[in-house]
């Protein structure tokens, strides 16, 4: 079966197959698009790295361009609650000024116009240049400069696509002023100067919003958008952007996104966000969908975009955007939530405000690796409408990944004298009710040697808690292994995904979705103790069919953990009764192997503490399973070499 089969666009089944290289949909993209095309509510579980993100993403796309919201009635606001997306420029009331030294100012106010006839003026209150006009959410900073910006040059001219044509006169002295006239009907723009009309400068295409734009260097303007303050009249017809309705006055200008994909945190909405604009950028003619991303208060800070479009964001995001009125989704048709499992527990009532619309108009979507839990199925009976339930549960752990268990001994024996030793040496674990702060110093030794007998160039670490990811990170680094924990900057996992750094640190929340392509190895620190922790945090490596090989360094003895209920943390809790648990990592491990279906190699150790309750590998295994495979591929490398270097040579004679 073709992408083009499931009723997808031709641009997009060009993307997938030309740009990213994709010959056939996987099984859950072939049973997902079609629906999703057609409108339907689904539920759908496939394994990790079966590709979910297309299945929902690509047929968003295509109903976002299907649908091309009707166009809504020009907002009205007010100066004082208008809100300008600027860069490089102060903005003080409708005064905008940019000194030279900093190049362009740029400007765009949040009023989005799709229909009707508008008009604004811009009087220039000192000498300079600037440049104004219209521009759709997508459009460059620099005005004019893309399909996307129309605008008005001091210097008289007037400029789109990057094509400059002399139109009107020159307005870079102090007092004049600049009427920008938009006539969405008849799909033209032009400009008044002083009152008297330039003629027509543009006649545009795109049917995406356009927003008020302004670009001043060394120059400082003031904008008019209210008709009472408006110098000249609009042309007959016309109306100011901003109407005088007293009961308007105050409204916020929310954005209104067509598809909502609400995602577990800040990374995932970014890796989302991301395929959904690689993706977007390749549609033919001037389709544009805005995609709008702000997983984190700290990102984006104007606010969101992927107005009538697609917004990605974390429940918590999206709650915060629409209770501070930046946002509405009075308007939306779409929503999907990724992790299904996850969120429908830890965000229900976020989930079901968003979903709080009326059903039969709108469509929902869940989707996740692991089986719905009682929360999500309580979710789709109170949010979906006769939904499908698509689950694709070949093997949880693809057959490409190998999952070696190494126990740590039951003794400190195998410690060196130096580096890291335990507090206590088995103070800390059955015999003690100390609750253990720090990773097992074994547990670090055994990671150390992995990566350096395997050469282990990059892999993911989990851990359980942020503490011991924070001490991890240290530990690495004075051996000098440059690591990084998730979560300690929204951008932990861009600079781990581009090389910058070996190792990425996580405990949880950083075992769903990441998707790295060439990830090999990640080395599990300590044991989940559900399943589904398991099979997400392995299922990072083993993708698009790769092989990769996961290690988990647990320990053989039950060891007491801090896991604080109480507000003091780390720092001053004393309370060891309520805010510790016992992890029994041997006891989980078997629990994982039985309800996986016995995927878990385990290596003995040599030392003489092996807990291991199931199938055995010794180190010699581990050379067949590792070095062996690559071991050969450079023998064979290395005989293609010397075969071609030896018919060069026979051919030179
Ligand atoms: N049809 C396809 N052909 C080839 N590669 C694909 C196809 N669909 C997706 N992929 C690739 O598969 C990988 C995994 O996809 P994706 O991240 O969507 O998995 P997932 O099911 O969301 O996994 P997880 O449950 O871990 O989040 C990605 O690198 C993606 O580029």
């Amino acid at each position: 079966m073709s992408f083009q089969e499931l009723g997808l666009r031709n641009d997009l089944c060009r993307f997938l197959t030309e740009d990213l290289g994709w010959a056939i949909p996987r099984p859950v993209q072939a049973e997902t698009i079609a629906q999703m095309l057609c409108g339907r509510d689904l539920c759908v579980v496939a394994p990790t790295g079966s590709g979910k993100t297309a299945a929902f993403c690509l047929p968003l796309v295509q109903r976002c361009i299907e649908t091309q919201l009707k166009p809504s009635q020009p907002v009205k606001h007010s100066t004082d609650t208008l809100k300008w997306r600027a860069e490089n420029c102060n903005i003080k009331s409708s005064n905008i000024s940019a000194r030279r030294a900093n190049g362009w100012g740029y400007a765009r106010a949040d009023i989005p116009v799709t229909e009707g006839k508008c008009y604004y003026e811009v009087q220039t209150l000192s000498d300079g240049i600037c440049r104004l006009g219209w521009a759709t959410s997508n459009s460059s900073k620099d005005l004019g400069s893309d399909a996307f910006g129309f605008g008005y040059g001091a210097t008289g001219v007037k400029v789109h696509n990057s094509s400059f044509e002399t139109y009107g006169s020159s307005f870079s002295a102090k007092g004049r002023t600049v009427g920008c006239a938009l006539d969405t009907e008849a799909r033209k723009m032009w400009f008044i100067l002083d009152g008297v009309s330039l003629g027509d400068a543009f006649e545009y295409i795109p049917t995406a919003p356009l927003f008020p734009a302004i670009c001043v260097k060394d120059a400082t303007v003031r904008v008019i958008f209210e008709a009472a303050k408006l110098k000249f009249d609009p042309p007959p017809g016309f109306k100011a952007l901003l109407g005088m309705s007293s009961k308007r006055r105050g409204q916020t200008s929310s954005q209104s996104p067509l598809a909502v994909i609400v995602e577990p945190n800040a990374d995932l909405a970014l890796q989302v966000y991301s395929f959904l604009v690689s993706c977007t950028s390749q549609l033919e003619g001037d389709l544009r969908i805005p995609i709008g991303g702000s997983a984190k208060r700290t990102e984006r800070s104007n606010g969101v975009e992927g107005n009538g479009g697609i917004l990605v964001a974390t429940p918590a995001r999206l709650d915060d955007l629409c209770s501070s009125g930046q946002l509405s989704l009075n308007t939306t048709k779409m929503i999907v939530v990724d992790e299904a499992d996850v969120l429908a527990s830890s965000s229900t009532k976020q989930i079901r405000k968003i979903c709080d619309f009326p059903l039969e108009q709108s469509q929902v979507s869940f989707f996740s690796a692991t089986l719905p839990s009682a929360a999500l199925n309580s979710l789709s009976s109170d949010l979906q409408v006769n939904p499908e339930w698509v689950k694709l549960h070949g093997l949880p752990i693809p057959t490409s990944v190998h999952i070696l268990v190494h126990y740590i001994s039951k003794t400190n024996a195998g410690l060196p004298s130096h580096g890291p030793q335990p507090l206590d040496a088995e103070g800390l674990e059955e015999n003690s009710n100390l609750p253990r702060v720090e990773l097992h110093p074994q547990k670090v030794v055994m990671l150390m040697q992995i990566i350096s007998e395997l050469s282990i160039g990059r892999a993911i670490v989990y851990v359980r808690t942020r503490k011991e990811a924070d001490g991890l990170s240290k530990a690495l680094h004075s051996n000098g292994i440059s690591s990084i924990v998730h979560g300690s900057s929204p951008r932990a996992v861009e600079e781990f995904r581009s090389g910058k750094v070996r190792f990425l640190v996580a405990s949880d929340g950083g075992e769903r979705g990441l998707d790295i392509p060439d990830l090999d190895y990640v080395v599990l620190l300590s044991v989940p103790e559900s399943t589904h922790k398991f099979v997400h945090r392995v299922g990072r490596i083993g993708r698009n069919n790769r092989r990769g090989k996961a290690f988990v360094i647990a320990s053989p003895n039950k060891e007491k953990v801090w896991y604080h209920t109480c507000r003091k943390g780390h720092s001053t809790c004393k309370n060891i009764d309520r805010c510790t648990r016992w992890m029994d990592e041997a006891n989980s491990l078997e629990k994982i192997d039985r309800e996986l279906g016995g995927v878990l190699k385990y290596v003995d150790d040599q030392q003489g503490g092996t807990a291991a309750t199931g199938r055995t590998v010794t180190v010699p295994d581990l050379y067949h399973l590792h070095t062996l495979p690559a071991t050969r591929r450079l023998a064979e490398l290395e005989r293609a070499a010397q075969l071609s270097y030896l018919s060069y040579l026979q051919n030179k004679r």
